[in-house]
């Protein structure tokens, strides 16, 4: 039976590896795969990982309709047997939707990959659905790191290293960036990213906010 599989996580924690992996492993055993993204650093149409693999990838845009998609190349003879769907939280909701049928009447399993909340804590509206829809949602295992040594769940958006939680939501970026580009990522704890503490700005927070609360017994 065919699935709908969200697989989800923080920024840099393996997704895009994963999605490469199983693309790999299921063209081995001759299944007939299609690779979609949105918006990967690498540029468009590519879909790239962090350990340095990057392919060439369909690129989605506001009018790609999966459904004919997947009908175009079956009535050209191609097999579709799974589709690989990466930065998924920039698709549309009805872009998911349209997955979902895909799954449920041409068989064809889709494997979904992204990040669930933006620099905000906020859904994006591709993984809002994917999260409503999906057979199952996988939570990567490889642990993105806070600063502070603790399971990364949330990610920051950074200026010079420091929390912004102004702007709009979506800044294509990477985590670790050098100082002179203005705009990057850092995956925080919950905590850390609830206070706006960065890898950057903990040396000076480190003493205060802490000490206080501790003293005021919250
Ligand atoms: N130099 C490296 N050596 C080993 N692993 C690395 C290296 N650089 C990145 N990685 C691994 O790659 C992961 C990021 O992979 P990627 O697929 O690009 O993440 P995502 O798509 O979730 O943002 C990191 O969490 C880390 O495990
Ligand atoms: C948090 C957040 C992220 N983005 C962008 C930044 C990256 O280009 C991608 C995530 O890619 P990854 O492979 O998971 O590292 O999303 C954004 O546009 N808005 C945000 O709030």
């Amino acid at each position: 039976m065919a699935e709908l599989v969200f697989f989800c996580g923080t920024m840099d924690c393996g997704k895009s590896t994963l999605a490469l992996q199983m693309h790999h492993n299921h063209q081995a055993r001759g299944r007939g795969g299609v690779l979609f993204t949105r918006n990967d650093r690498a540029g468009e149409h590519r879909l790239s990982s962090r350990l340095g693999l990057s392919v060439p990838a369909h690129e989605v845009t506001d009018s790609t309709d999966f459904w004919d998609e997947v009908v175009a190349r079956r009535t050209e003879g191609r097999r579709v047997d799974f589709l690989i769907c990466d930065e998924a939280q920039f698709y549309s909701a009805e872009q998911v939707d349209q997955l979902g049928r895909v799954v449920d009447e041409l068989g064809a399993d889709v494997f979904a990959f992204g990040i669930t909340t933006d620099f905000r804590t906020r859904l994006f509206a591709g993984s809002a659905r994917l999260l409503e829809l999906a057979d199952r949602v996988e939570t990567l295992q490889v642990q993105a790191l806070c600063w502070c040594g603790a399971r990364a769940t949330h990610n920051a958006r950074t200026v010079h290293g420091v929390m912004v939680v102004e702007g709009a939501q979506v800044v294509v970026g990477d985590v670790d960036v050098p100082d002179e580009d203005a705009v990057g990522y850092e995956v925080l704890c919950r905590r850390h990213h609830r206070m706006r503490t960065t890898a950057r700005t903990s040396g000076a927070a480190a003493l205060s906010p802490q000490t206080l609360d501790l003293a005021a017994g919250d």
